[in-house]
This record gives structure tokens, C-alpha cells and sequence, in this order.
């Protein structure tokens, strides 16, 4: 985790060392320094090409896989953009959760970055959590990977040397809550109108399936015991006044306000975001995300590992038997009934809201 902050290593000698692994089919944002902050999709180009197109060219920072995530970077306060990209509710596919632990890791690469806002392009829905059809009638070989995928997001995301920021749009159901929970700071929109409110917690169980002990644990550090012990019963998704008290958010924001962040956002936000320059969420997340940058980072990183290299560890020992667990709890025949139901449901739902 440390090592990164200490290493004497330029950006440009891992990027290119992490390009020539990816997948061949994989597209990146690529930027290069000594342009304005600048991005170009390259689509059809194989990793080792454009690997090659790099060496001759200083790069700065690239990313991102497929587009599932997209980010960017405004090195002179030294904050990145890490947004989800998967319409229509940014869920969480084996794709996607591997493409935000590659973003993440490029981004830590840079050493001129020092904190990230994990966002999303969809202005309604932070992540809707785990992608439900992954878990229905999975194939042996995949479920174990995708969940894997799933845990280091969580390693990832929890362990960066990074101050992490979540600029919480819309709704963070279940693993969107967690993705939420695993960065230092959340920030959550307030919603339009009563009737109008993004939530955010762990509703497991009322999908009849209960979140794995590292995430049900995630929300005891954030909330407390009795509060947690409560809210992972019921599967309550907190409404954002209600997340403020409780303390799962650690401020909600309405208002439309104006900002000199406004001019550095335009800057640093992906294309994908660019409607979310002035956005009060995006704002108050830039102005944290910029706080946390200028704090020493050897210092700001020892002082995370306190609170969070506890629950790391115990969760890379635990990690092999909650991959089995999950595999056998999922394929059980009355969690896939569940499950089917609940999709069913979800279905229907989105049917009526059409018509
Ligand atoms: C003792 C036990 C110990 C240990 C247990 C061991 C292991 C643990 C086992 C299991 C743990 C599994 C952990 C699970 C964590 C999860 O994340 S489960 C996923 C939970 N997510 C949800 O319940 C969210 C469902 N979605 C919603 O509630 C709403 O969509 C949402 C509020 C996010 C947004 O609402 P709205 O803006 O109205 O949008 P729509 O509902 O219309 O949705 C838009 C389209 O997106 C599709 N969609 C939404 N969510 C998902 C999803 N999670 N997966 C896949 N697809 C999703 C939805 O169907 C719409 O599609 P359409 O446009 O109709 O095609």
C-alpha cells in the first residue's frame, strides 16, 4: 500500500509495463503530457500497439478498459476522476469490477495524484450494486471469478494509497453501498423532491440473500454495532438525510451552488461528466478530494493504515472461504428462487415505469 507513495519509479515505466499485460481487445484513454488535459479513445488498436505508440510518446496517464469506468486526471491539485460507466445502473459485472481495480491501479501510478472521486456518469444512480443476473444460473467457472473480482474491488478501493472520495449522485444499493463505504469520504445528493430520493445501504436481506461478514463488518466500522446490527436485519436504504444522521454519508448536499471548482472541473472531468461541472455533489466532492491532496501523503497513508490494515488482512486470510461460501449460498435452490423473483420484480417494475 505505502510502496507506491514512496516509489522512485516514473509513471510512464508502469504504465507501459501494466499496457503490454492487458487484453488485447482492451480500449484506453490515453494522455499525454505536455498537451492540455487531453483525451483520445483508441477503439482498435491491440494493447502491444499502442503499448508501442507510447514508448514514443510521454505518457502521462491512461486508462480506461473498455470504457466501463471512465476517468481522468488535473495533476496541478493532484485529484482524479474515476467514473462507472455501465448503463443503465452502473451494476456490478465481473467487467466492471475488473476495469475499476485497473483504473484504480493506473491512477495510483501517477505520483503527482494523490486523491480520487469515485463517481458515476449516471447523474440518478451511483451503482445499483452487484449485477443480479450474474448470480442466476452461473456458470461454475465464472461465479468464483466474478466474485473475486468483487473482493478486490473492495481491497482495491480500501487499501489505496489514494484519499478516495465518493461523489454519491443517486441510489447506492448493496455492493454500491459498499464501494460507497470502502472510500474515506462520501458525499450524496440530496435528491429532487420527496418523492424524488436516491438511497443508499445494504437491502440484502430483502432480496433474501444476507451481505458477506467484510461487508456487513464495513458498515459496523462506518455506523457502529447496534445501528448496523439493525440496518443489515432489515436491509434498510437510507434516504440521504436520514444516511447523514446515521452516518453512513458524511454530508448531502442540494443546492445549486456556484464555485470557483467549477472552471478546475471542467478540466478534470471525463467527457462522459462534463454535464456535471456544476453539480453541488461534484463540487463539495472536488473541494475534499483537493483538502485531502494537500495533506503529506506518507503521513495521510500511515494514518489509513491504523484504522484499515486490520480488516485487510483478515479479509485476504478469509478471502478463499468466502468465495466458497458465497458460491455455494448463491447456488443454493432457495436463494436462486429468491433471486429469480426478485428479478422478476425488478422487471416488472421497469415495465410499468415505460409504459
Ligand atoms: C449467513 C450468511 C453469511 C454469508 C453469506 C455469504 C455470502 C453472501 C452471499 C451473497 C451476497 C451477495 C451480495 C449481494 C450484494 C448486491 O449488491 S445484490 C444487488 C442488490 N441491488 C439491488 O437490489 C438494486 C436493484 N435495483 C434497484 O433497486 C433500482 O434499479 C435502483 C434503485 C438502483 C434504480 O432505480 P430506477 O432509477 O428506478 O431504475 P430502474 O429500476 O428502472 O433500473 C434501470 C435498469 O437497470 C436494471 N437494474 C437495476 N438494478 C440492477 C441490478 N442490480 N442488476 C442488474 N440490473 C439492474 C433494471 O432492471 C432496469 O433495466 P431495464 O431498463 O428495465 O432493462
Amino acid at each position: 500500500m505505502s510502496s507506491t507513495v514512496d516509489s522512485p519509479i516514473s509513471s510512464s515505466k508502469i504504465q507501459i509495463h501494466q499496457l503490454d499485460r492487458l487484453a488485447p481487445r482492451s480500449a484506453f484513454l490515453l494522455f499525454y503530457a505536455g498537451h492540455p488535459p487531453h483525451q483520445t479513445m483508441i477503439s482498435s488498436l491491440s494493447a502491444r500497439h499502442i503499448a508501442r505508440i507510447a514508448r514514443q510518446q510521454p505518457l502521462r496517464l491512461f486508462s480506461s478498459q473498455d470504457s466501463l469506468v471512465v476517468t481522468n486526471v488535473h495533476e496541478e491539485s493532484g485529484v482524479a476522476v474515476l467514473a462507472m460507466n455501465r448503463p443503465p445502473a452502473n451494476s456490478l459485472s465481473l467487467e466492471l469490477n475488473e476495469a475499476i481495480s485497473t483504473s484504480l491501479k493506473q491512477i495510483e501510478s501517477n505520483p503527482k495524484i494523490q486523491s480520487v472521486i469515485l463517481a458515476s456518469s449516471n447523474p440518478t444512480i451511483f451503482s445499483a450494486g452487484l449485477d443480479i443476473t450474474e448470480l442466476i444460473s452461473p456458470s461454475d467457472e465464472r461465479l468464483p471469478k466474478f466474485w473475486n473480482s468483487l473482493q478486490q474491488v473492495y481491497i482495491d478501493l480500501y487499501g489505496s494509497r489514494l484519499a478516495t472520495v465518493a461523489a454519491i449522485q443517486g441510489h447506492a444499493p448493496a455492493a454500491g453501498c459498499m464501494l460507497a463505504l470502502a472510500c474515506d469520504y462520501r458525499i450524496m445528493h440530496g435528491g429532487h423532491g420527496e418523492e424524488h430520493l436516491p438511497t443508499i445501504g445494504f437491502n440484502e436481506t430483502q432480496l433474501g440473500i444476507a451481505a458477506p461478514p467484510w461487508m456487513g463488518q464495513l458498515m459496523v466500522r462506518t455506523i457502529g454495532f447496534r445501528p448496523a446490527e439493525r440496518a443489515l436485519a432489515l436491509g434498510t436504504l437510507f434516504p440521504p438525510s436520514e444516511a447523514l444522521n446515521a452516518g453512513v454519508v458524511d454530508d448531502v448536499i442540494t443546492e445549486q451552488s456556484s464555485s470557483e471548482s467549477n472552471e478546475v472541473l471542467k478540466a478534470l472531468l471525463p467527457e462522459a461528466l462534463q454535464s456535471q461541472t456544476s453539480n453541488p455533489v461534484m463540487i463539495k466532492a472536488y473541494e475534499e478530494a483537493a483538502c485531502y491532496a494537500k495533506i503529506p501523503p506518507q503521513a495521510r497513508v500511515a494514518s489509513k493504515l491504523v484504522t484499515r490494515s486490520e480488516s485487510l488482512k483478515e479479509m485476504q486470510m478469509t478471502r478463499e472461504d468466502d468465495t466458497q461460501h458465497f458460491c455455494g449460498f448463491i447456488t443454493h435452490e432457495v436463494v436462486q428462487k429468491n433471486l429469480m423473483k426478485y428479478v422478476e420484480k425488478m422487471k416488472q417494475r421497469g415495465k410499468a415505469k415505460k409504459s
